[in-house]
């Protein structure tokens, strides 16, 4: 069931945007992932929308939260470098591997492992590398990061490939240092070729906290677009019209589930349809 959809059978039935159906309406968006800002600005919207019925203007104004850049993985003549970002345990690794799978098709793929700080996520990439018949380049443990990121770019050009995915280790949002490692894997990297992505993965699970992490994020590195994971596991799923609309990061792709293949590309028109259905 879509979160608005207590709303949406409720005005279907009068088909007025009564100020006591809008002031439910907004209780229940409050209640959601998106926010209570946001909430009351949808239903502002909403409210001031004539010409339409009252789900198309619903439709309508929440397609006009979301972002207008580019969705597709911005791909690079040459190499093309993506950097996967975010805290603890949202699923970067699998993220890592599952886009791996995904562009294996249009050329070789090289995978790093930025991770030094814990073995187990090494072990974790190497195990799907070795699953999907992939290079994984990793350093000693507790080595610099981003010496390990610098090398994969060595042995990417050297193999030719056209994709380097970066696995960083997941890291407290609100930990400055680690924050400023991220700057410094992208500034070494930059050095020699340019960072085509950095994707940022926010598990739909945690709720407004993705909004509050996305922030923190993009304030230490660019980050370029958002892979919204375990989306299978959220009935909400709001945090991404959140994240659009408070900072313009565009969702690029959407896991559901922990398989290698549950990584689609994100479809707004589906999205919006899916929220208020
Ligand atoms: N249901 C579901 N589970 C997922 C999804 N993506 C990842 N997971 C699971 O989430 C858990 C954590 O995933 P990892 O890829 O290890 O996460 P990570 O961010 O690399 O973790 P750290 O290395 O600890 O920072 C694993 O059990 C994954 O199988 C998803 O889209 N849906």
């Amino acid at each position: 069931m879509g979160i608005f959809s207590k709303f949406l059978s409720k005005i279907k039935v009068s088909d007025l945007l009564h100020k006591p159906d809008l002031d439910e309406a907004e209780n229940e968006l409050i209640a959601t992932d998106l926010g209570a800002d946001l909430a009351r600005r949808i239903i502002e919207e909403t409210r001031k929308v004539k010409s339409q019925t009252p789900e198309e203007a619903l439709q309508s104004v929440l397609s006009s939260h979301l972002s207008k850049k580019p969705r597709q993985l911005l791909i690079q003549p040459g190499l093309t470098t993506v950097m996967v970002v975010g805290v603890n345990g949202t699923g970067k690794t699998t993220t890592v591997a599952k886009l791996a799978q995904k562009f294996s098709p249009q050329g070789l793929v090289v995978l790093a492992a930025a991770d030094t700080f814990r073995a187990a996520a090494v072990e974790q990439l190497q195990t799907w590398g070795k699953r999907i018949g992939l290079e994984v380049i990793s350093g000693k443990e507790n080595s610099d990061p981003a010496s390990v990121a610098f090398d994969a770019i060595e042995k990417s050009r050297n193999l030719s490939a056209s994709f380097l995915f970066i696995d960083t280790a997941g890291r407290l949002h609100n930990k400055s240092d680690l924050m400023n490692e991220l700057g410094k894997i992208k500034r070494v990297i930059e050095k020699v070729s340019p960072v085509s992505e950095v994707l940022l993965v926010i598990d739909a699970t945690t709720g407004q906290n993705g909004l509050q992490q996305a922030k923190i994020f993009a304030e230490a590195v660019n980050v370029t677009g958002i892979v919204l994971t375990k989306l299978d596991g959220s009935s909400r799923g709001g945090i991404a019209l959140a994240i659009e609309d408070g900072l313009d990061i565009p969702i690029k792709f959407v896991g559901k589930g922990e398989s290698i293949d549950d990584l689609t590309e994100f479809d707004p028109i589906a999205y919006i349809k899916g929220l208020i259905s």
